[in-house]
């Protein structure tokens, strides 16, 4: 269904409260990994999205069956594998569901999965999920567009990532989780939404040691329990909406999260002149009548500054008066907001990753979001200019921020998505 566009009409100062979502990749793994249990697994904390729509799709096509059971409560049941492919039309949707691989090797002994292929701002590889499963002992082959893994008997060994990757180190520790074997994974990530699902892995009986170090050991064990938890709040959406306050130079409240996820982004927001002040799982984030200071913005994985930061970081940026340096080396292609926002008078020049953003006042246009992040990009810089900016490219929002225009009503923004029925008779 084509969506309707979002329209902001900014200038106005956000205030009151708003409940951050729990984490969508944090979810989306647990979701997958319930997958290694044969018993039924209730997850609490699961955000509306359609990313965890299109993950519950892949589940249910490999044999899960799902109910939600409360608002954001999610049962799932996978009493054996019916389906060992995933299929491109499937996995195309997501690159994240790649990581249905280990998943699924892991409870069928082989699996084929759609390369997931790139995504709006350009290559995602899984060299390193493919290594490490070659590494750890399983056959992998290329064919048609699919890899081909099987194994015949338990994971076993060590495998060095090259590179800090989420996915890979997803991936390779569902694959290990199941059987015999002792799998040690080095260089592996110390993302939180990778010790989420250890944690969550664990609960069911697994044994997975060293989850927020980079070295991990998986022992594995020849059955997991059912059980229930619940994921971690979104660091990524929190990170989104403290921005946008900053944008607005207002005052909102923040709860369900986690400060000590968000040191990175705090510190640099503080370092710009925004005041926030931390209380058990509560944020305050003050930039009423503040002159905030232009920063300079370096990428890393976690606990560095987020990449799904970069362009609601480097929007707000480009309100700020004078020069301020935004890179992002982890992916240095992530710059879908850049044209748009040159829509609104931004002024930023583009070298390779690195944004040089020269501080300006925003005004609203038709624009289009290309990828998730981007759209959120855009919505912030609708906040902050006067009149009304129509974004385009809905659906890319609808993957990450739950209820969106209600949510930012509640902050007492003037957003609203019309209905499309409303929306063609409007036209
Ligand atoms: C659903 C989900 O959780 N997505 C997040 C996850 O994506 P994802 O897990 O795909 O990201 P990775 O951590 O794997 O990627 C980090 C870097 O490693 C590179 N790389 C990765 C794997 C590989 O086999 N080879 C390789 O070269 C990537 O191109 C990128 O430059 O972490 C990213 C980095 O924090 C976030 O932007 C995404 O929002
Ligand atoms: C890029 C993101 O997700 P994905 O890795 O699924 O594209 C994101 O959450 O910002």
């Amino acid at each position: 269904m084509q969506l309707t566009p979002l329209h902001i009409q900014g200038g106005r100062e956000l205030g009151g409260e708003i409940a951050v979502q729990s984490s969508k990749n944090a979810a989306l793994p647990i979701i997958v990994a319930s997958l290694l249990s044969s018993e039924p697994v209730t997850l609490h904390g699961i955000p509306r999205l359609s990313d965890v729509d299109t993950i519950l799709d892949l589940a249910h096509h490999i044999g899960t069956r799902h109910a939600w059971v409360g608002p954001n409560s999610l049962s799932l049941y996978t009493p054996e594998i019916l389906n060992t492919h995933a299929p491109y039309a499937l996995v195309s949707k997501m690159r994240a569901s790649f990581i249905i691989m280990g998943a699924i090797l892991a409870r069928a002994g082989k699996a084929t999965v759609s390369m997931p292929g790139g995504c709006a701002w350009g290559p995602r590889p899984v060299d390193q999920h493919v290594k490490a499963f070659r590494a750890l002992g399983a056959q992998i082959t290329e064919d048609g567009g699919d890899f081909a893994a099987e194994r015949t008997g338990s994971l076993n060994g060590t495998f060095a990532f090259e590179l800090l990757t989420v996915g890979g180190t997803h991936n390779a520790v569902l694959a290990a989780t199941l059987g015999d074997g002792v799998v040690v994974l080095e260089n592996a990530s110390i993302d939180t939404d990778v010790i989420d699902m250890i944690e969550f892995l664990n609960s069911l009986g697994a044994r997975i040691e060293g989850a927020g170090t980079n070295t991990l050991t998986i022992h594995g064990v020849p059955a997991l329990r059912g059980g229930e938890y619940t994921v971690i709040p979104d660091r990524i959406e929190a990170a989104t909406f403290m921005i946008a306050a900053a944008a607005t130079r207002s005052r909102i409240t923040l709860t369900n999260v986690r400060p000590d996820h968000l040191r990175a982004v705090t510190e640099k927001l503080t370092e710009m002149g925004v005041d926030i002040t931390e209380s058990g799982k509560t944020l305050v984030v003050d930039a009423t009548n503040r002159d905030l200071k232009p920063v300079n913005v370096t990428t890393q994985s976690y606990p560095g500054f987020p990449t799904d930061v970069q362009p609601q970081m480097s929007t707000l940026l480009a309100t700020i008066p004078g020069t301020s340096v935004v890179q992002d080396p982890v992916y240095p292609d992530r710059l879908t907001h850049v044209a748009e926002l040159h829509r609104m008078g931004a002024d930023i020049t583009v070298s390779g990753y690195t944004q040089v953003i020269q501080g300006a006042k925003l005004h609203a246009a038709p624009v289009k979001a290309a990828d998730l992040r981007a759209g959120a990009a855009l919505f912030i810089a609708a906040l902050t200019c006067e009149g009304e900016t129509v974004i385009d490219g809905v659906q890319f929002l609808n993957r990450g921020y739950e209820r969106l225009a209600e949510r930012l009503r509640g902050l007492g923004a003037d957003a609203r998505q019309p209905e499309p029925a409303l929306a063609s008779a409007m036209d």
